[in-house]
């Protein structure tokens, strides 16, 4: 056994309640958002987590999480890195659009497609597995070489990137990632094992 890798997608953000696609655009948490973030952090401490280090996006939602998650565990001060190759997938045309306005518009077919398949992009937007060019090289480099070290590494990013993440840990393929959702605030805690496979997975649900 190596180290612990802890995934946690961002609390509830403004554009998610406004059920708005957002992308790499930058709104804040809602009230809702703050208390998932603290109580993602109060599960961390229960099961007695303490992370080494933290890494994290370049957008608001994800950063303020972390800090919320961070001020729970009593590690304000934890070395932190923000890289964008963490960032949400890049809806592209679609940002800032209602996510029902565009089943109207498209049809509720092609916006699941849009919105879950491996390799169709939204236009002007980045695919799954656009985003996974992106985040598998950052894991392999930054974040895997840690957790195979022994430490524990938390990571609070996106539903995209972190579903990205998960076809590596999970084994998944291009057909059963489109089944995956991460949801809001619930910490996935993994164990590897030495040769990077994944010994276990608890997901810590409110
Ligand atoms: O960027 C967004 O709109 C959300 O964070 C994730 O959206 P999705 O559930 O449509 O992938």
């Amino acid at each position: 056994m190596s180290g612990t890798l802890i995934l946690v997608r961002h609390g509830q953000s403004e554009w998610n309640l406004k059920n708005l696609f957002t992308g790499w655009r930058d709104p804040d948490l809602t009230e809702k958002g703050v208390e998932e973030a603290k109580a993602a952090g109060q599960r961390l401490k229960a099961l007695g987590v303490k992370p080494d280090i933290a890494f994290t996006s370049d957008l608001t939602r994800a950063q303020h999480t972390l800090s919320l998650i961070l001020g729970e565990l009593g590690q304000e001060g934890l070395e932190t890195i923000r890289d964008q190759a963490l960032n949400e997938r890049d809806y592209g045309d679609l940002s800032g659009l209602n996510k029902d306005d565009a089943r109207e518009k498209w049809g509720e077919e092609q916006v699941h497609i849009w919105r879950r398949s491996y390799d169709v992009p939204p236009p002007g937007g980045e695919s799954l597995r656009d985003t996974g060019a992106r985040v598998w090289p950052y894991y392999m480099t930054e974040i895997l070489p840690r957790v195979l070290r022994g430490e524990t590494v938390l990571v609070a990013a996106h539903g995209n990137s972190l579903r990205s993440l998960a076809m590596v840990l999970d084994r998944l393929n291009t057909e059963t990632i489109l089944q995956l959702e991460i949801a809001t605030g619930e910490p996935i805690v993994y164990r590897l094992n030495a040769d990077s496979t994944v010994a276990s997975r608890e997901v810590l649900h409110g």
